[in-house]
């Protein structure tokens, strides 16, 4: 996917809003595997209803994207499926906004049946209005000829009653998967040597880095030999202890995340559930770190995972301090309340033997847990 981002900038956006949003909407490309070849910004505060950005805008924008040979552009707003087909018309380009992103990352990430179930539900319902939409390009575009014409609403309605068929069967699916999720918890395996650890946390935080960084160290580490698991499972082997930790990395959390996707994002966070213990990172070194922190623990209280062991990791020190020396733990540790919590810079390296250790505490303490129930 080559992409162009575009970004809008109104009244109440300030500069460093509008930047924030685009380059996270790049992390977002850059996580379904896109390039970012471009980006165009508009002054707008009210949109165009058929087109979103202005006419001469438009123009701009297909001229950038033959420049470029870019094939999609993404949009840093919701788009109705009027602006979409026209856009699309124009540029000859896919169009795809926020939500398609998301989605995209979510059906990556989802293993569970559930998951997958919740995301294709939300996929079909982002995609419903588009149908209709598409539904009335049929009709305009044929126009003429009254035989096509009934052909065309054919497949429109043909296509609107498919995806509300499907709806429907996801929905009942759902309910039927959740009656039985509990049972099925209490037979899932316990492996006393194998401690399962989550990575969770806002975009941005580290997750991903650190993950690659606590697993590199290693030299017991092959991600080959976990084939057969997710590509973002890797895992940390004490042999002197005999025991294994592995480590998963999740969808980070994103601002503006659209309330439809909630219940499909947290889908994907499923698997906390079989977590023993849950590393949350946070970037420290920005300002709203502590919003976040919050953000996140929201969700973690939804989910139902508020209960297991978590320590909180507090990442990116190296942007507020020279050295490791300068490094006031005891401070950190007032600010995120009772829990268990580590300063480190993943990219210096800074503590991350601190954490290494945290996480072979919590690997004995298993067993001593299993071998006392
Ligand atoms: N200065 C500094 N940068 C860091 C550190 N750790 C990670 N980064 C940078 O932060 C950026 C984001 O890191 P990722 O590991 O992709 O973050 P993530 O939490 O996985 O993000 P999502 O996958 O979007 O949820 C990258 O550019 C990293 O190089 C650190 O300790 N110090
Ligand atoms: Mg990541």
């Amino acid at each position: 996917m080559r992409c162009i981002l575009v970004g809008i900038k109104t009244k109440e956006k300030k500069d460093k809003e509008l930047k924030q949003s685009l380059s996270e909407l790049e992390g977002l490309v850059e996580a379904v595997e896109g390039v970012t070849l471009g980006k165009l910004y508009q002054k707008k505060d009210i949109p165009d209803p058929s087109t979103f950005i202005g006419k001469g805008k438009v123009k701009q924008l297909k001229e950038l994207i033959e420049g470029t040979k870019a094939d999609t552009v993404v949009f840093d707003a919701d788009l109705t499926p009027v602006q979409i087909t026209n856009i699309e018309k124009i540029t000859q380009a896919n169009v795809l906004d926020r939500t398609d992103l998301i989605l995209q990352i979510f059906s990556q990430r989802a293993k569970t049946r559930q998951a997958k179930l919740q995301v294709e539900l939300a996929t079909l319902q982002h995609e419903l209005p588009r149908v209709y939409g598409q539904k009335g390009k049929a009709l305009s575009r044929i126009g003429g000829g009254m035989k096509t014409k009934g052909a065309g609403e054919k497949i429109g309605e043909i296509k609107v009653r498919t995806i509300k068929d499907r709806i429907s069967k996801i929905k009942k699916e759902l309910e039927k998967i959740k009656k039985q999720r509990y049972q099925q918890r209490k037979w899932r395996n316990k492996d006393p040597n194998i401690l399962k650890v989550s990575l969770v946390g806002y975009t941005n935080a580290g997750k991903s880095t650190l993950l690659k960084k606590l697993t590199k160290r290693d030299t017991f580490v092959s991600d080959q030999l976990f084939a057969t698991l997710d590509t973002k499972t890797s895992y940390i082997a004490f042999p002197d202890i005999g025991k294994k930790v592995l480590i998963t990395d999740t969808v980070g959390f994103v601002k503006n995340m659209p309330k439809e996707l909630m219940d499909a994002f947290m889908a994907t966070l499923e698997e906390l559930e079989d977590a023993d213990l849950i590393l949350h990172v946070i970037d420290i070194s920005d300002e709203n770190w502590v919003e976040k922190m919050e953000a996140v623990e929201d969700i973690l209280k939804k989910i139902n995972v508020s209960d297991k062991p978590l320590v909180v990791v507090l990442n990116k020190i190296d942007k507020l301090v020279p050295s490791p020396e300068y490094i006031e733990e005891a401070d950190h540790t007032m600010l995120t309340g009772d829990r268990e919590t580590v300063v480190i810079s993943t990219e210096k390296g800074w503590n991350i033997d601190k954490l290494h250790n945290i996480l072979r505490k919590y690997a004995l303490r298993k067993d001593t847990v299993s071998v006392g129930g």
